[in-house]
């Protein structure tokens, strides 16, 4: 093929895959789409004598059957794309002396709303960019973050995005899992499609302002406090003085993106004074006076090769995707998790489908579902449940709506590897030197089947398996002889209590229990009276630890501490506390300035609650001071510094401590 054809190959297909995307059916994942619009877009550049006629990257969106038409007031453009940090430079180059602002490129669709004399008037969607579809109604039904009045005269315009946060599309898709939806992305652009609100009433969306335009002049020149003045939430967006501080903002958007409640796929760079964009001026498809820069995709296509049905330590059957190994959310992934049945019926996904994989933030990778049937070629498979436990083969039990597989089998095998691993694990009574692969082998060889049986284990019945030495066997006892003082709260999160999370064991705690026997003992009124634990938790707590109670006895007699651990009781805080009502973060590593010894950062952090402080993990609009160790990331200073936080020394704290009598 000649590079002519080339290009009006990729020409056509961008025209499908918008087509497909505007109407609500992506046939491909947008990083795929993506790569299709970038190698165009290099030829084009390469042979500008061949671009293509019409060319669709001078399009924005797609042509579409639009119900109420609305012509923009300007139009609604794309956004210029960059990767590299050299572009970042050269956009500041065009601008010399400019304020930019960057703020995350919201994943959703956008909207213009137009304001008559201080009321809403319309709502209306991009569109092909010049005419957009009047949505006026839904967006009011159904939009959070919209004022109906705002306090300015004449014509006022405010473009945003309007996104589905992630919170509201999980909390959908537990409700509904026979009609789960894909994406949050998608699930706005639905929501905003549908005929009548009443039918997408749980579906809300929220809306983040980056646009204004005003008629009368007046109002405030710089973007954010015009936005803000007007009534709207804003996406975060930060002041840079040179390109420097903007690849910094940048860096700290992709790294926080993952504990944002709403997708994001890049960040944008804008002039942030509005008559500078305006004069800027813009191109075929996007304004001169911004630019989008690109994080990686969250979300790829790939081949499901296989299921397997994995028993968990719970006797929850979970079927597991195995994958073609696909790069997404920043690692490859070659596993992703199907939910239940009634998932993979809903979403209608076979073996052998390419597959749409969802990788967002540390959420587990899933299968979101199949875009492109046409893709299929009939030798796929259904995806067929097992009717006996893969382990024990132990008939299964369906249970709720989701129609879940348990085997109930006490005994099962896989189980009890399951939950012996979740012992050892960190949060529970960290068993480091024992990892997965030896609990397996000595649970088969009927050594391990209870957690107390690791305090019985010796060096010498260590030693008879193959391949192990006098200093792993040594390292693994002692490990284990460590554990000992696992105390109340990490044991019953390692004793895998359904319903009974970390925090329920946390609060138990701070609620005065004094040893895991007095939690079992206690009776399921006393266990609802401590905050946030509801009767279905007491019941599972009561019932199983229940049947735990020859177990508890067993951990005990074998040395096994189930006794409230000072730290995890309530902290006593000190007269005179020279943290009193401040919100304290505490980052890098932290060492005792007397002694020089590294003290680990949650033994810091009880010593600042002894001196009054509120600890909290990340740093936000809330926190007072960012208190620094050793080997501090960049990250977590820059996000300080932006919210006017205060950032102490950790040797300055230490003083207080000490003077306070803490430490
Ligand atoms: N999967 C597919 O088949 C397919 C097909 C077509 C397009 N797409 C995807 O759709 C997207 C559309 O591309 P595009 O070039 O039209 O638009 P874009 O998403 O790349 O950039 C412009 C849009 O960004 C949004 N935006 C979010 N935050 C913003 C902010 N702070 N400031 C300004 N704008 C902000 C606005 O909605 C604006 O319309 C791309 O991500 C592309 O991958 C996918
Ligand atoms: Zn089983």
């Amino acid at each position: 093929m000649n590079t002519r054809e080339r290009i009006q190959e990729l020409a056509d297909r961008i025209v499908a895959l918008r087509d497909a995307y505007y109407r609500g059916d992506p046939l491909v994942a947008d990083a795929e789409y993506d790569a299709v619009e970038d190698e165009l877009r290099g030829l084009v550049a390469e042979h500008p004598d061949l671009a293509p006629d019409p060319n669709p990257l001078d399009q924005v969106g797609a042509p579409a059957v639009l119900h109420a038409p609305v012509r923009h007031s300007r139009p609604m453009l794309s956004l210029e794309k960059a990767n590299r940090p050299e572009q970042v430079v050269a956009f500041f180059g065009r601008f010399p002396g400019q304020p930019v602002v960057v703020m995350p490129k919201l994943d959703g669709l956008s909207l213009a709303l137009v304001y008559e004399d201080g009321r809403l008037a319309r709502a209306v969607t991009r569109g092909d960019g010049t005419t957009g579809e009047d949505v006026t109604v839904l967006v009011r039904a159904l939009t959070d973050g919209i004022p109906g009045r705002v306090d300015a005269p004449g014509r006022v315009e405010v473009r945003g995005e309007a996104v589905m946060l992630r919170s509201t599309f999980a909390a959908y898709n537990a409700a509904h899992p026979d009609k789960p939806l894909i994406n949050p992305r998608g699930a706005a652009a639905g929501t905003l499609r549908a005929k009548d609100p009443a039918t997408v009433a749980e579906r809300r969306l929220r809306f983040f302002a980056f646009d204004l335009d005003t008629s009368s002049g007046g109002a405030e020149t710089d973007l954010e406090e015009g936005l803000r003045t007007l009534g709207f939430t804003v996406a975060d967006m930060r002041h840079c003085a040179d390109a420097d501080a903007a690849q910094a903002v940048i860096t700290a958007v992709e790294e926080q993106r993952h504990d944002l409640d709403y997708d994001l796929d890049g960040a944008v760079l804008r002039l942030a004074n509005r008559d500078a964009y305006a004069a800027a001026g813009t191109r075929s498809s996007s304004p001169r006076g911004a630019l989008a820069y690109k994080f990686a995709a969250e979300e790829k296509t790939t081949v499901l090769a296989d299921v397997v049905w994995d028993v968990g330590k719970t006797g929850k059957i979970a079927p597991v995707a195995h994958l073609e190994p696909v790069f997404v959310g920043g690692t490859t992934v070659t596993r992703a998790t199907l939910a239940n049945q009634e998932v993979i019926r809903a979403r209608g996904i076979r073996i052998g489908d390419t597959v749409l994989v969802r990788r967002a933030g540390d959420v587990i990778p899933f299968v979101a579902g199949v875009l492109d049937e046409s893709k299929r070629t009939g030798a796929e498979r259904e995806i067929v449940p097992p009717s006996t436990c893969p382990s024990c083969a132990h008939h299964l039990t369906e249970q709720g709506n989701s129609r879940e597989l348990f085997c109930t089998n006490v005994a099962c095998p896989a189980q009890t590897v399951r939950r012996l691993i979740h012992w050892a694990s960190r949060a529970a009574a960290d068993i480091e030197a024992v990892g997965g692969v030896w609990i397996e082998r000595l649970a088969e060889a009927g050594i391990l089947e209870h957690p107390s049986d690791f305090y019985t284990l010796t060096k010498e019945q260590l030693l008879e398996f193959e391949r192990i030495g006098e200093v792993s066997a040594a390292r693994m006892i002692e490990s284990i002889d460590s554990s000992r003082q696992v105390g109340l709260r990490r044991a019953l999160i390692g004793l895998a209590i359904p319903l009974a999370s970390e925090g329920t064991a946390t609060r138990l705690c701070r609620a005065g229990f004094g040893s895991l026997e007095e939690v079992a003992d206690a009776g399921e009124e006393k266990l609802v009276a401590v905050e946030d634990i509801g009767p279905k938790v007491a019941a599972s707590l009561t019932e199983h630890l229940t049947r735990l109670r020859p177990e508890l006895t067993r951990l005990r007699e074998r040395g096994v501490s189930l006794d409230v651990r000072e730290e995890d009781l309530p902290p006593q805080v000190v007269s005179d506390a020279p943290l009193a009502g401040k919100t304290v973060v505490v980052t890098g590593a932290i060492s005792d300035p007397r002694s020089g010894e590294k003290v680990p950062r949650p033994t810091f952090q009880r010593l600042c609650e002894k001196a009054g402080a509120t600890t909290a993990s990340s740093v936000s609009a809330n926190t007072d001071m960012l208190v620094t160790g050793a080997e501090v990331g960049a990250s977590k200073l820059t996000k300080a510094e932006k919210l006017g936080v205060e950032v102490v020394d950790q040797g300055e704290i230490w003083r207080q401590l000490i003077a306070a009598g803490v430490a």
